[in-house]
């Protein structure tokens, strides 16, 4: 009897040694050890102490517990990656493993559920909207044939601009407008302001989209607790679909009337299929590789979002500290005049020899990455990140701000400093294609931003014009460099600058031109009229108009260069004059086609002057 009892003891002393080492080794073995990380309160985890300005917060946490970290927010697990080793081997070594997505409620919201590139799963719509985005919008042709556009959104610009010399301009504002001009022109061959519709169009815009990202950045109790998600408690799925729904209106008016003109007509205006043109055929024709419409919604939106709000952020940031650091700032207007020259304005084929801006447009992004944690990441299995395990479907962070700020990698890393990114040979280091793990601000690896080339060309282009024609100053001498968290990192503040005359044109008093009176005085006039001109009758007319405006615009010391102009002008209207005259007389014409001296007539203002 006692032997028996004695047995059982020893059995259930045995069983229980048995599951205490099975729960401490799945505990404690590598392969289920989570990232350190602070512990938070039951059930909320550590919601209540998020830093608002998640990226500082996050940096702080890294300086504590590692360069990664794990946090329970809601019923969530979050990791933070914050080292560019790591960085690495989640962006790079796997990342098949993390290129999934887990958006916000906001982000599935924006997206029709997920239907665009941004927020989809590693899956094959999404490989299908790449690809068609890298070959449609994005190829070296595309970007090539667009360049008129780029020329055209700046040139109005500098014309705004101008117009408002000694006035404070929102520079944030100028730079959305542009870009917003040269991606519609893009996609569907018509800026803002020929958009007859809509007189606000971009006012709206910029409006919606503001307000589009601000939710996608927003602190949503839905995605820490999903099962809360269905009653919506802090109202931001329902105010993101009302922000979508105004986007959408813009894009079915859009869609409905290219649907209701001819293609020939598209081809005619912009000498090419546009994008929008792509995608409506490719859908007409049930192609493999078509979209529905809400796909084609979805990937607009892409566009739109992806370009307008981080190019202009970029550009608010890159003038507030060049504003800051005037001795920079100089160095810029130099190169500028030395590559571009006083007389001319800036054409994108300069960009690859403005080395310094480049440097600077860089070191920027370093100090201020547009979207400093990224996009969300998603691992679809259990991996190990630095001899942790980051489980199944956790969301995934990785922290740029910090690693561009890492005194391990950069020296002195809060300065302000472009020569860091400058060789010896005068050469700017690193690139934005994300090889090197210390500096990705467009992220890396596969769910890297496709963007790239069409984002680097517009900001570059539209700083180096806007510095090339004007001297800015600051409203009030100086300015504070604050950020605010969001899903793109904004100025706390708006950056407010006061354009006047450029300086190194006012010193040279016999200058023939003015590139800020150049790009801003002709061309909507120009454009105009080549829109208007079909017939010959009223070509001679439209020809004084521009010369009308062309003085109506001028300044006292441009007038060398204004007569210069409008003798080429009125050569220009002779030559059509003539043949005007040959053609009534049925005479076969060897002249250029009006149209063709419409596009003279530009290039002559654009360029001789
Ligand atoms: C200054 C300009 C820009 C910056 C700094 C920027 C930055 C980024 C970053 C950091 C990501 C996330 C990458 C990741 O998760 O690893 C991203 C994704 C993306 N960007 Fe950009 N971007 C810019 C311009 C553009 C432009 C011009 C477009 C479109 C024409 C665009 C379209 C996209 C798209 C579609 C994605 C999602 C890619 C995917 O998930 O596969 N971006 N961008």
């Amino acid at each position: 009897m006692i032997s028996h009892i004695q047995w059982s003891w020893d059995f259930v002393l045995l069983t229980c040694s048995i599951i205490t080492f099975a729960i401490l080794w799945r505990k404690f073995s590598s392969k289920a050890r989570l990232p350190p990380g602070p512990r938070g309160m039951p059930l909320l985890g550590y919601l209540p102490f998020l830093d608002p300005n998640l990226h500082h917060g996050y940096t702080k946490l890294a300086q504590r517990y590692g360069p990664i970290f794990k946090l329970k927010l809601g019923s969530k697990t979050h990791i933070v990656v914050s080292s560019s080793d790591l960085a690495k081997v989640v962006l790079r070594e796997q990342d098949e493993i993390f290129a999934n997505r887990d958006p916000p409620v906001a982000g599935k919201a924006i997206s029709y559920g997920r239907q665009n590139i941004v927020w989809s799963d590693n899956n094959s719509l999404w490989r299908n909207m790449r690809k068609l985005f890298a070959y449609e919008v994005l190829s070296n042709k595309n970007l090539q044939a667009s360049t008129t556009f780029r020329q055209g959104g700046v040139s109005k610009t500098i014309k705004h601009v101008y117009e408002t010399m000694g006035t404070e301009v929102d520079i944030g504002g100028i730079a959305f407008l542009t870009s917003l001009n040269v991606v519609m022109s893009m996609v569907w061959g018509k800026s803002l302001d020929e958009d007859v519709k809509s007189t606000n169009l971009g006012v709206e815009f910029r409006e919606v989209i503001t307000k589009i990202v601000e939710l996608l950045g927003a602190v949503n109790v839905s995605d820490f607790f999903p099962v809360l998600s269905r009653f919506d408690l802090q109202g931001v799925e329902r105010e993101m679909k009302r922000q979508r729904n105004i986007l959408d209106a813009i894009f079915e008016r859009i869609i409905e009337e290219r649907i209701a003109i001819k293609l020939e007509e598209v081809v005619e205006k912009i000498g090419r299929k546009d994008f929008l043109q792509i995608l409506l055929e490719l859908k007409e024709q049930n192609a493999s590789n078509s979209f529905n419409i809400n796909q084609i919604k979805a990937l607009l939106m892409d566009i739109f979002l992806g370009t307008t709000d981080t190019t202009s952020t970029m550009a608010e940031w890159t003038m507030a500290e060049l504003l800051k650091n005037p001795s920079m700032l100089q160095k810029v207007k130099d190169e500028l005049k030395e590559v571009v020259g006083l007389n001319n304005i800036v054409e994108e084929s300069h960009l690859s020899n403005l080395q310094y801006l480049d440097a600077v447009v860089k070191e920027t992004f370093r100090l201020h990455p547009p979207l400093p944690l990224l996009l969300v990441r998603c691992p679809n299995e259990p991996c190990n990140v630095a001899g942790y395990t980051v489980p199944k479907g956790a969301n995934v962070y990785v922290n740029v701000w910090a690693i561009h700020r890492d005194p391990q990698y950069w020296d002195n890393p809060l300065e302000f400093n472009p020569n860091r990114f400058l060789s010896v040979d005068g050469t700017t280091k690193f690139d934005y294609n994300g090889y090197n793990p210390n500096f990705i601000p467009f992220g890396s690896g596969r769910r890297r931003c496709p963007g790239v080339p069409l984002g680097e060309k517009m900001l570059v282009y539209f700083l180096a014009s806007m510095l090339h024609s004007f001297d800015w100053t600051l409203p009030n001498g100086d300015h504070e460099l604050s950020d605010k968290f969001g899903i793109v990192l904004r100025k706390n503040r708006p950056l407010m600058a006061i354009p006047s005359q450029s300086s190194t044109k006012m010193a040279t008093e016999n200058d023939q031109s003015s590139s800020a009176t150049a790009a801003a005085a002709p061309r909507p006039a120009v454009n105009s009229c080549r829109k208007k001109r079909s017939g010959d009758a009223s070509f001679i007319q439209d020809v004084r108009n521009h010369i009308d405006e062309f003085i109506h615009a001028s300044m006292d010391e441009h007038k060398t260069c204004l007569k210069n102009t409008i003798s080429k002008l009125f050569n220009m209207s002779k030559v059509v004059a003539e043949k005007d005259a040959a053609e009534k007389k049925g005479v076969e014409s060897s002249l250029a086609a009006p149209s063709n001296c419409c596009f003279r007539l530009e290039s002559t203002i654009m360029h001789q002057v």
